[in-house]
């Protein structure tokens, strides 16, 4: 049986989050509430350091400012830093509702993850794709949600790695075998073509960038990318 996350209660999962690292900065808040216009729910904030990957994007002043173009939207942040303990109360005040560390870019994850919690926030953890599940087991009780990376981070616009179709599925199955109620995320690659075989994994929240904001129609792109997910998670149950 499923155990649900307290999360359930507020969201439809699975939902699309589109990630904010694809919109046009020069017209941000349009950009976000083109989105939110549609029912979008969760906006995705991915933020890059230039150590930990191979490029830089943004910190707490656009995470500030999405917040101020979506008051209601939650705001998941995707930290793919070095050091992510130091920004914590950062990205806090700017008003982040979660914030993702990369369990490879900290030595301390469960002390981390448990200060992100002490703060009120939802925490979650972040695998890339060459990190096996193995390396999260013993963080998995303490985080709210798993981000399993199903491209190399640091680019948008990259190709879906498919074996993270396996990969998800497996988490699912840990997590009812574990009894634990974590949400499962996929970040990278995904889009019109993979969203309903992505939701069928078991995934509950899929982040799309390119898919979203490349898109003329946006309304018509996030309908679409919802069907899908839907189609999906119907399979499932
Ligand atoms: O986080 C990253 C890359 O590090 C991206 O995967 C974006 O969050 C999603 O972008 P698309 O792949 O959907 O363009």
């Amino acid at each position: 049986m499923n155990l649900r996350h307290p999360l359930h209660n507020t969201y439809a999962f699975p939902t699309i989050a589109p990630s904010i690292l694809a919109a046009d900065y020069t017209q941000l808040g349009a950009e976000i509430e083109s989105c939110t216009a549609t029912g979008i729910k969760w906006i995705h904030c991915d933020v890059m350091d230039g150590h930990f990957v191979p490029n830089i994007s943004f910190g707490p002043m656009i995470v500030e400012a999405a917040r101020r173009s979506a008051p209601e939207a939650f705001l998941d942040t995707h930290l793919m830093i070095e050091k992510p303990a130091l920004y914590l109360e950062a990205f806090q005040k700017a008003g982040a509702d979660l914030i993702t560390i990369h369990a490879e870019a900290d030595p301390h994850a469960h002390r981390t993850l448990n200060a992100i919690k002490a703060m009120g926030l939802y925490a979650g953890v972040a695998i890339n794709p060459g990190t096996p599940l193995t390396q999260i087991e013993e963080l998995l009780p303490e985080v709210d949600l798993v981000c399993v990376m199903s491209v190399n981070p640091g680019f948008g616009g990259q190709a879906f790695i498919k074996a993270s179709i396996p990969k998800i599925q497996r988490l699912a199955a840990w997590r009812r075998q574990m009894g634990l109620n974590f949400l499962i995320e996929i970040d990278g690659g995904a889009g019109v073509d993979n969203a309903e075989i992505i939701a069928r994994a078991g995934t509950d929240i899929i982040v799309c960038g390119s898919s979203v904001f490349g898109a003329q129609d946006r309304k018509e792109r996030i309908q679409r990318l919802t069907q899908k997910t839907i189609i999906g998670s119907t399979d499932l149950a």
